[in-house]
């Protein structure tokens, strides 16, 4: 069976929806493919049930600290309740509400695994076992997403190793879990089953975070060691086996040997690409997809005469996150229905359609324990661009809103600020409840705020945005700020003259 349609989006997870709701919205038939469940991996095996099982123990150390709150204190966590918290959260893995908004919206929805078929060619695989062909007037978006990598270590593979879907979707938590990496996923699960009470191991080759500056990972590994985990860092498993017991046993390079009653598997992502038969279009099967700034597959058949092939989300590997993919599948389905449609289409760096902030201002929570957040470059990244720049570090407890909010808050924030172009260009905080500094840092990095304007950002009193005078504060006032707007506006008439050469 064949049907013809504006536009076929393949992957119904965060980004596939956006898409295809933005191309929707201007107007163009849309049709979305999912293999699972509509919502994809972050609504039922990633952000959202591990944000749910991270948050009553969060709130509970919140508690703890707060003389006079901390009195009224005086059971334990209820795993039970927080794991019934994390399958309301999920919709017992149900994903009906996904499909009805789809259908609210008027998006068609196909179920079963699509594969592409050459040039604006769908064919799918439906679980009754038929087949439709869907063929793409004006385009086809790939959103297929990620899935996780096992490393090959010695036994690993068949010692049955949980990936982060078995952390995310547990009903009963181990007695005493080994967690393999120290990425992201590796310390929010090892923050939530340490507040689950599990016995945490974590073995990580280098330091946390590495992604982030530093004293976020040494923080993390303090943390997690004051929640009773041990931290193996600089640890690399040999060999792994279930033994007879069904117990995990890991025997580490150097000979030490960790037993636990699960492994974790937490060493990052490969595309799902796999099956999609990218061969058909001129690419590589199991490959991420590589595009440009528009999310249009460079390299994919009929691409560069007539645009048809795009890739958002994870699978293209600009930047794994749920937001930074949302944020591309909206320029790109306003941009897919744009070019239907003969409308004007902007593609300059910053436009509409084009995912500008990727290079310069992805934010990210960490929900560990404590929290770490960043945007923008590290200083080490900076460095690494060649960038002049000034790093300014201070105490989060130096603002009063971080003392009040809990006796004792220990914290760090982090500004690296551009000398030439006298803005700031990374941002990372660390500590309880930093998760909502965030935005303020990314309007900063994007907006390209110039230093003197931001003295006249006044943080309330007493908040925990008061870091930020603090960080001016360290920075140091520039002298004549008038001059300093000048030298801005004098820097954007050379940028325009620029990009209009
Ligand atoms: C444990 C964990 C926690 C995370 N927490 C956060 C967080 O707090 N914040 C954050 O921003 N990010 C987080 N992430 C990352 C986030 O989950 C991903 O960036 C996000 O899910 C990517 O969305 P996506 O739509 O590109 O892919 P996915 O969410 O993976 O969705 C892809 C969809 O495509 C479907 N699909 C795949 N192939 C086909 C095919 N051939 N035919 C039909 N359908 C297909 C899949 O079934 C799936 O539904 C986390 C990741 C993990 C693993
Ligand atoms: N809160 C959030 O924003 C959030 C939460 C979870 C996941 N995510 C996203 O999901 C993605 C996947 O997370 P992740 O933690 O799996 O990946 P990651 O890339 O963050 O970390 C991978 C870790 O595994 C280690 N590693 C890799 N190969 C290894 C090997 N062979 N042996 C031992 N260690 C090895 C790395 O050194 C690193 O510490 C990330 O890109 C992240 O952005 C985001």
């Amino acid at each position: 069976m064949e049907r013809e349609v504006d536009v076929v989006v393949v992957g119904g997870g965060p980004v596939g929806e956006n898409a295809a709701d933005r191309a929707r919205a201007a107007g163009l038939e849309v049709v979305l493919v999912e293999q699972e469940l509509v919502g994809g991996e972050c609504s039922y095996w990633a952000c959202v049930p591990s944000k749910t099982l991270l948050r009553s123990a969060a709130a509970l150390r919140a508690a703890q600290r707060v003389d006079g709150a901390k009195q009224a204190v005086t059971g334990s966590l209820d795993v039970a309740a927080v794991l019934a918290r994390r399958d309301y959260w999920v919709s017992d893995w149900n994903d009906q509400g996904g499909a009805d908004w789809l259908d609210s919206v008027g998006i068609g929805l196909e179920r079963g695994h699509g594969r592409l078929d050459g040039e604006r060619r769908v064919v799918v695989e439906r679980p009754d076992g038929s087949r439709l062909t869907l063929i793409a007037r004006h385009a086809v978006a790939v959103a297929t997403g990620s899935d996780p990598v096992v490393p090959r270590i010695a036994g690993l593979a068949e010692a049955r190793p949980w990936t982060s879907r078995d952390a995310t979707s547990v009903k009963h938590p181990p007695a005493r879990l080994a967690i393999i990496g120290g990425g992201v996923v590796a310390v929010e699960m090892a923050t939530a089953f340490a507040g689950f009470g599990t016995e945490v191991t974590v073995l990580a080759r280098s330091g946390l975070l590495g992604g982030m500056e530093p004293f976020a990972g040494e923080a993390v590994a303090a943390g997690l060691r004051g929640l009773g985990a041990s931290m193996h860092l600089g640890a690399q498993p040999a060999k792994v086996e279930r033994n007879d017991a069904d117990e995990v046993v890991i025997t580490l390079d150097d000979g030490r040997v960790i037993t636990a009653d699960e492994v974790l598997v937490a060493t990052g992502r490969r595309p799902r690409t796999g099956t999609l038969g990218l061969e058909t279009v001129g690419l590589e099967p199991g490959d991420w997809i590589d595009v440009d700034d528009t999310m249009l597959a460079r390299g994919a058949n009929g691409n560069a005469d007539a645009p048809w092939l795009y890739a958002v989300g994870d699978v293209n590997h600009r930047a794994l996150l749920t937001h930074q993919g949302k944020y591309q599948a909206r320029a790109t389905g306003d941009l897919i229905a744009a070019r239907a449609l003969g409308r004007p289409v902007d593609t300059a760096p910053w436009g509409t359609h084009v995912a500008t902030a990727d290079h310069s201002a992805v934010p990210q929570v960490v929900f560990a324990e404590p929290e770490c957040v960043s945007v923008g470059l590290t200083a080490a990244g900076a460095e690494r661009e060649g960038r002049t720049v000034r790093v300014v570090d201070v105490p989060m407890q130096s603002a009063s809103g971080a003392g009040i909010l809990a006796d004792g808050y220990e914290g760090a924030a982090r500004l690296v600020v551009d000398l030439e172009r006298g803005t700031v260009i990374g941002a990372t905080f660390v500590g309880q409840d930093v998760a909502e500094l965030l935005q303020s840092a990314t309007i900063a990095i994007v907006g390209e705020v110039p230093i003197a304007r931001l003295w006249h950002a006044v943080p309330a009193f007493p908040t925990m945005s008061e870091v930020w005078l603090r960080l001016l504060e360290a920075l140091g006032r520039p002298a004549d700020a008038s001059a300093d707007a000048r030298a801005s506006e004098s820097r954007e008439s050379a940028d325009d003259a620029e990009s209009a050469a």
